[in-house]
């Protein structure tokens, strides 16, 4: 069933209804501007610039799909791709769930991205489909870590808290978006595991829960989060040299 599932088309589906608390206060986060354009907009451009990808899945803000629907409309955007936006939830598995119960029967493999992760490069996008249609059921892309990392036992803000173990760095790794599925793996998890709780902060956590395999591929530097306003700058300086270097 997988198999003959994973024969048919590729879609994205970006969760974009986060407000971007961590950001700080301003408009939902995915539709705050990076050199001039949306977040949301970068993140459908990423997505669509994989020809494998035949449609674009946008999961707004809950009153916000109109919006969401006319900021696709003004922006110019891949014709060979589809686009749909369908409104989310209050937490992002909700969202994606969301998302995911769009999709059109004819879809075998589906990409999840943050639409906070508005430059990740195609080359990743189509290394974690190429993997999915090699047959694995979950691909995560991933970098290893350049801090040493401490697992806590956690106190009140602001106050020390006890090291608990320093897990060996060499086996741990930051796992970024586009994550890669077949469909109908993706979707029993979202229908069927608690949406709290440990593995429930990625769409490949739930798929874990579900006992089904997952595998890592190469992550990129560039598909960092913007999640706090220091990621801000490290997106607008990123984007500045890829239009210094494309010369426009
Ligand atoms: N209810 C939610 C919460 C988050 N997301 C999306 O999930 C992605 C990753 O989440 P995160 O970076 O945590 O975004 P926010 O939830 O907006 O950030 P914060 O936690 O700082 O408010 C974002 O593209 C965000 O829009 C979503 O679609 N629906
Ligand atoms: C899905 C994710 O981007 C993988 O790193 C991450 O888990 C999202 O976490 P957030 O706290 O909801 O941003």
């Amino acid at each position: 069933m997988s198999e003959q599932t994973r024969a048919g088309r590729t879609a994205a589906v970006i969760p974009a209804a986060g407000r971007g608390v961590r950001l700080g206060p301003g408009a939902p986060k995915a539709l705050r501007a990076l050199g001039g354009t949306p977040m949301l907009i970068h993140a459908v451009r990423a997505m669509a610039a994989s020809r494998a990808v035949s449609l674009v899945v946008v999961v707004a803000p809950q009153d916000g799909a109109p919006e969401v629907k006319n900021l696709l409309d003004a922006h110019s955007l891949p014709e060979r791709t589809d686009y749909l936006v369908v409104p989310g939830g209050d937490t992002r598995q909700q969202s994606v769930h969301a998302g995911l119960e769009a999709l059109p029967g004819t879809i075998g493999t589906v990409l999840v991205h943050d639409a906070a992760r508005p430059l990740v490069p195609v080359d990743t996008v189509d290394a974690v489909i190429a993997a999915v249609r090699d047959g694995a059921p979950a691909v995560v892309p991933a970098l290893s870590l350049a801090d040493t990392v401490k697992e806590v036992e956690p106190g009140e803000k602001g106050l020390p808290e006890p090291v608990v173990a320093t897990p060996e760095r060499a086996r741990l790794r930051a796992v970024q978006t586009p994550q890669g599925f077949d469909r109908d793996t993706l979707l029993r998890a979202h229908r069927t595991v608690a949406v709290s709780g440990d593995g429930a902060t990625d769409d490949a956590g739930m798929v874990e829960r579900l006992g089904t395999p997952v595998v890592v591929v190469p992550g990129h530097e560039e598909a960092f989060k913007v999640t706090r306003p220091i990621d801000l700058v490290l997106a607008e300086a990123v984007l500045a040299r890829r239009r210094a270097n494309d010369g426009f």
